[in-house]
Parts: C-alpha cells; sequence; structure tokens
C-alpha cells in the first residue's frame, strides 16, 4: 500500500464510486496540501459533488483510498468518520441547508453550540462571521425572512464559524448573482487564506475555478488534467475581482 504524502492534508488514491450501480468515479486520484485552494473543475454529471463528498467522509467510496492528517477515513467506522467531519470539515453545498425555527446567528452558530461552545462565545463568534459577510443586520431573521443570497451567507458563515481544517465548497455560489458570488468567494478565500483553511472548491465555472492556487479536472468520473495542467497557476487566469 503507497502512503500519502506527508505534505498532503488530504489525499485519495484510485477512487471509485457508484450510484446504484453507475459508475460516478472511476480511479481518481487527488491531492491537496495544508492552506491550499484546489478547485475541482467539469461539466455537470462529471463526478464533482462525488468526489467531494467521499473526501469529506459524507459517502465512502466503493473502491480506493482517502486519508486525512493520516487518518483513512475509508475504513473508519461511521461514528468516528462523523465525528471527524463534524471537528474538521466545513461543508458548502450549491443550496443552503438552514435549520428554520432558528435565526441566521443561530444557524451560524449551530457548529459551535453542537460542540458545547458557552452561547455568549458562539454568539459572538457568529456574528463576526457574518459581518464579514455583510448580512449581520439580518443576524435575528428566520431562514423564511432572508433572501437566497442572505441565506447563502447564512450557510456560510456556518462552515467557517469553526475554523474546520478543510473547507468543501460544492459549487457555492451557482445559485447567487455576479456580485452576491463575487463577495462570498472573496471572504471564502481570504477565511482560507489567513486561516490557513484548505479548501476544494468544485465548480463546472471556470471564472470561479480560476480563483484557486491549483486545479484538477473532472470527466465522466476521471480526471483529464495533465500533470502539466495540474500545476498551473489558477490566480493568474483569475476573471473574477476576488
Ligand atoms: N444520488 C444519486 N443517484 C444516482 N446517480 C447519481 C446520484 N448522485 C450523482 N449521480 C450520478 O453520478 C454522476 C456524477 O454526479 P455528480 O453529482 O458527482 O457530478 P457533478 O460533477 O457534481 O455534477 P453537478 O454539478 O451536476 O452536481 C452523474 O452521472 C450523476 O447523474
Amino acid at each position: 500500500m503507497e502512503t500519502p504524502p506527508d505534505e498532503d492534508v488530504l489525499w485519495a488514491r484510485s477512487l471509485h464510486h457508484t450510484h446504484r450501480g453507475s459508475p460516478a468515479l472511476t480511479g481518481v486520484d487527488a491531492g491537496v496540501r495544508e492552506g491550499e485552494i484546489l478547485a475541482v473543475g467539469g461539466p455537470r454529471g462529471a463526478g464533482k459533488t462525488t468526489l467531494l463528498r467521499c473526501l469529506s467522509g459524507q459517502s465512502v467510496p466503493t473502491g480506493g483510498e482517502v486519508w486525512f492528517n493520516g487518518t483513512p477515513l475509508h475504513t473508519l467506522p461511521a461514528p468516528q468518520r462523523e465525528r471527524l467531519r463534524r471537528e474538521r470539515f466545513g461543508w458548502i453545498g450549491p443550496e443552503p441547508s438552514l435549520v428554520p425555527e432558528l435565526t441566521a446567528w443561530e444557524n451560524a452558530a449551530l457548529p459551535l453550540l453542537l460542540r458545547g461552545v458557552p452561547h455568549r462565545r458562539a454568539k459572538a463568534a457568529a456574528l463576526e462571521w457574518l459581518e464579514r459577510l455583510d448580512i449581520a443586520a439580518a443576524g435575528r431573521l428566520r431562514p423564511y425572512a432572508l433572501t437566497q443570497a442572505q441565506r447563502q451567507r447564512t450557510a456560510t458563515a456556518r462552515a467557517l464559524v469553526a475554523e474546520p481544517a478543510v473547507l468543501f465548497a460544492d459549487e457555492p455560489t451557482a445559485t447567487l448573482h455576479r456580485a452576491d458570488a463575487e463577495q462570498v468567494l472573496r471572504t471564502v478565500l481570504a477565511a482560507a487564506r489567513s486561516h490557513r483553511i484548505t479548501v476544494l472548491l468544485a465548480s463546472h465555472d471556470p471564472q470561479v475555478t480560476a480563483v484557486a492556487d491549483r486545479g484538477i479536472t473532472l470527466l465522466d468520473g476521471r480526471r483529464t488534467d495533465t500533470p502539466a495542467a495540474t500545476g498551473t497557476e489558477g490566480r493568474a487566469a483569475c476573471s473574477l475581482s476576488v
């Protein structure tokens, strides 16, 4: 068995995954270094979400290995995997799934509250992230009273509030208008760089993936990027002002 490279915080080898018998990933290798922003590009249906779900321990691959800091996620019993996910990973999906009964700040504070952080400290941290995302004024509103953009910003605050080791952002700006998309991306990237959060950013939009340090590309569940392209500096090609 090959050992994960020391510098990779997250490392996957020969990942296979099927959905009801249909292949979604076919032998994908990937690695991301601490503090790196890695884009996962490719058209719809290419396998980006499936890859992020396998790397984050939400799905167990049908074949291959996933290692996080020397821990094999692919063999970890479900309760430990859940715990690791809760404590070390953050997730932003294309649709903000907020708890309808909670206010924006309570939703944002949820990862800290569930971890037993005192109410006052959790609230202060949540409000700080909502402030950074320009929606502190909406902190007392419940999700039904928020716009789609405010809901997505709240979900972004929730993903960052506990300063995860790895942030998985799956099409995080897909439902946002350009200006909102730019601000959400800018905040995520600034937070990642200042807190050394590793980011996996999946998007079918080349303007979004261009903000990453490095990118891989999937098509029909396989990587299509060449080693040379993998090392390309994404930021040089960035067309979003983030
Ligand atoms: N729950 C599921 N059940 C059945 N097939 C699925 C399921 N999830 C994904 N697939 C299929 O697996 C393949 C990869 O899907 P995946 O969502 O990972 O791709 P993607 O690149 O993230 O695309 P998108 O941007 O549309 O989400 C596709 O063919 C998709 O139809």
